[in-house]
């Protein structure tokens, strides 16, 4: 698919999908929305990705909605939007809503935000399963000071990501935050220096992309995503299932393997 507001790419098992309307801050817009879901959709199913990086052009992250989009906006396009059939027809109804596809990609999925993070731009950071910022990086909701609600899911991942009392002070307040406040309350995982954002990040990404099981990395992000809805008992008795199949897997053999002999693994998420 011919994209228009981001660009996609994949190298060395890393798809890397940039927000791009520099001019604009990378302004969220109905096209950004379906190009990034699209792109979202391709390297989820794409067995040479192993690790997703989301990341902004030229100064900013995401600005946020696109004000002009804001301004023209009918309620309608809401209701069709919020209907939009699902993303993955295996995963939990929670998950099959306009954005909240995220935690049912079977990979990881890190932000490289590289400036400033508000509003829906916000959101699909806190999405991602990993954070990391640049450190003159600015964050705001946004949503209240524009007289809107706390949107599309981040109600709920907010909280579990800063605790409820820093959600409810960012949500209400919708006031800036800088990133040495955005590292102490956990809402991202690394700070770096701008230049060295994309260094570091990578670094990572790759690591996790050479020497990660693949297998091992989707049901453990999918552990994580179900805990809130399960109780103790429960996440143990699922935890005892996904090690019986993890134990029958071929990435076991090989993790323990590759240990033994001193050599990098060749996983294949099996
Ligand atoms: C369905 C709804 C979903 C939502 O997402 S609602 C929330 C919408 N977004 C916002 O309310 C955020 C508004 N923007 C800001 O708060 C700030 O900006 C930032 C924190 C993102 C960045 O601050 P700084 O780095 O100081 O830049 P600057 O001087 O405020 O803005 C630079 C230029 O960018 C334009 N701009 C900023 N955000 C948007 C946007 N969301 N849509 C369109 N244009 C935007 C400004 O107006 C200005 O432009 P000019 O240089 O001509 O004055």
């Amino acid at each position: 698919m011919a994209y228009e507001h981001i660009l996609y790419e994949v190298s060395d098992k890393i798809a890397t999908i940039t927000l791009n309307r520099p001019d604009r801050m990378n302004a969220w817009t109905p096209t950004m929305e379906r190009d990034v879901r699209h792109a979202m959709e391709a390297s989820s199913a794409d067995d040479n990705v192993h690790v997703i990086v989301l990341t902004g052009s030229g100064r900013a992250f995401c600005a946020g909605a696109d004000m002009d989009a804001l301004k023209g906006l009918d309620p309608n396009d809401i209701r069709r939007a919020s209907n939009l059939p699902p993303f993955d027809m295996n995963r939990r109804p929670d998950w099959q809503t306009r954005y909240g596809f995220y935690p049912s990609i079977g990979k990881p999925v890190i932000a490289m935000l590289n400036g400033a993070t508000a509003g829906i731009g916000l959101v699909h950071a806190l999405y991602c399963d990993l954070r990391f910022a640049a450190d003159n990086t600015v964050f705001t909701t946004a949503f209240a000071r524009r007289g809107l609600i706390a949107e599309h899911g981040i109600s709920w991942m907010l909280p579990r990501i800063v605790g409820h009392a820093n959600a409810m002070d960012l949500l209400l307040s919708a006031r800036r935050v800088a990133s040495d406040e955005a590292l102490r309350i956990g809402l991202v995982n690394r700070l770096c220096p701008p230049e060295k954002l994309r260094e570091e990040t990578y670094a990572y990404a790759r690591d996790l992309a050479d020497f990660v099981s693949p297998s091992a990395m989707a049901v453990i992000k999918r552990q994580l995503y179900e805990v809130p809805f399960q109780t103790l008992a429960e996440a143990t008795i699922e935890a005892n299932r996904e090690m019986l199949v993890a134990l029958n897997g071929s990435d076991f053999r090989e993790g323990v393997a590759s240990f033994m002999e001193k050599r990098p693994p060749r996983f294949t998420g099996k």
